[in-house]
């Protein structure tokens, strides 16, 4: 087959660009047969009745069984299957040992078909209309700052000394510690521009890059800190944000674009808020604590 026939043979239906337009599209990542599935059906039902104008592509691992991906179909998305990334060979305790799987969300990299993508991860809900965020500037990567309050970042000496970048003025660095850490993103919503030469560079320092707790967040962090630009907490509220740093939630804010967890999450943080008010917080592991955002 003629290269150009093969390279059109090989993108999959529904990717071809619309002359002229720049192409932008949500997406999500979807591993497993558990219940992310239904996370990610709210979040294609959640777009469309906020009315988006653009697709929601879900990058699903090969491990997402036919019945999931037609229901997904179903719903409107653009089911494209992934392989998994795994990072280098490693003893790292990860904050949560599926982190592990997190990695395969750097093959969004390659959807070179979209311009600019809005990734959401599948166990949030959206309220609002965030399609303007695609007009955000080109040439940097737009997330909202995470919060190192919660037990799952004991391994850092922010925890250890009750620091956060949710409110840097309330334990100021100390001196003897050196820089204070960079500004850090929470990876569960951002915004980003496909590049195959970027995806190739992500895949190659990923090799020579010891994992960490926090497992492809760390990494994402450490990748885009020099074009990283915090957006407002209203588009993706880290759950931890709502007991830790309530001063900083505004619920009730004006255009607040809600993104909220699944039903799943949302029982789970129902739990969580009971345990943490009766002063037994339990150990907010990624699997129980997630985040909300609005
Ligand atoms: O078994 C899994 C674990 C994770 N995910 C996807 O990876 C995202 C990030 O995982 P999770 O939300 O559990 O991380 P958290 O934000 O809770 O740390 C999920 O929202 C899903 O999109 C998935 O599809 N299957
Ligand atoms: O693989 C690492 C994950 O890291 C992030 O979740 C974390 C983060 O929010 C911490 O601040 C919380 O303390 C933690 O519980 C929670 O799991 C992303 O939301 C998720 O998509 C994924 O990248």
């Amino acid at each position: 087959m003629a290269p150009e026939l093969a390279q059109a043979a090989l993108k999959p239906a529904g990717f071809t660009k619309p002359a002229g337009l720049p192409s932008r599209a949500y997406v999500t990542f979807l591993a497993g047969n558990g219940d992310y599935v239904k996370g990610v059906v709210g979040l294609a039902k959640g777009l469309r009745k906020v009315k988006s104008a653009y697709p929601l592509i879900v990058a699903v691992l090969p491990d997402v069984p036919e019945e999931h991906r037609r229901i997904l179909k179903s719903q409107g998305c653009i089911v494209r299957e992934i392989e998994p990334v795994y990072p280098p060979e490693n003893q790292t305790q990860f904050a949560m040992a599926y982190y592990v799987i997190n990695y395969s969300k750097l093959r969004i990299w390659e959807f070179v078909e979209y311009t600019k993508m809005i990734y959401l991860d599948g166990d949030i809900q959206v309220y609002d209309n965030i399609d303007h965020l695609f007009d955000l500037p080109d040439g940097h990567f737009y997330a909202v700052m995470d919060c190192f309050c919660e037990k799952t970042w004991s391994h850092t000496p922010q925890y250890m000394i009750g620091y956060c970048q949710q409110c840097p003025g309330k334990v100021n660095w100390p001196d003897e510690m050196g820089q204070p850490p960079s500004l850090y993103f929470n990876a569960g919503m951002f915004v980003f521009e496909p590049s195959i030469s970027t995806y190739h560079d992500l895949l190659k320092t990923l090799k020579v890059t010891p994992p960490t707790p926090f497992a492809e967040q760390d990494f994402l962090n450490m990748y885009f800190r020099d074009i990283y630009k915090p957006i407002p907490l209203v588009y993706n509220l880290v759950l931890a944000m709502l007991w830790r740093h309530p001063e900083n939630v505004e619920l009730d804010k004006g255009q607040s674009c809600s993104l909220l967890c699944s039903g799943l999450k949302a029982m789970e943080i129902h739990r969580q808020r009971r345990e943490h008010a009766k002063g037994g917080h339990k150990d907010a592991g990624g699997e129980m604590v997630g985040h909300i955002q609005r």
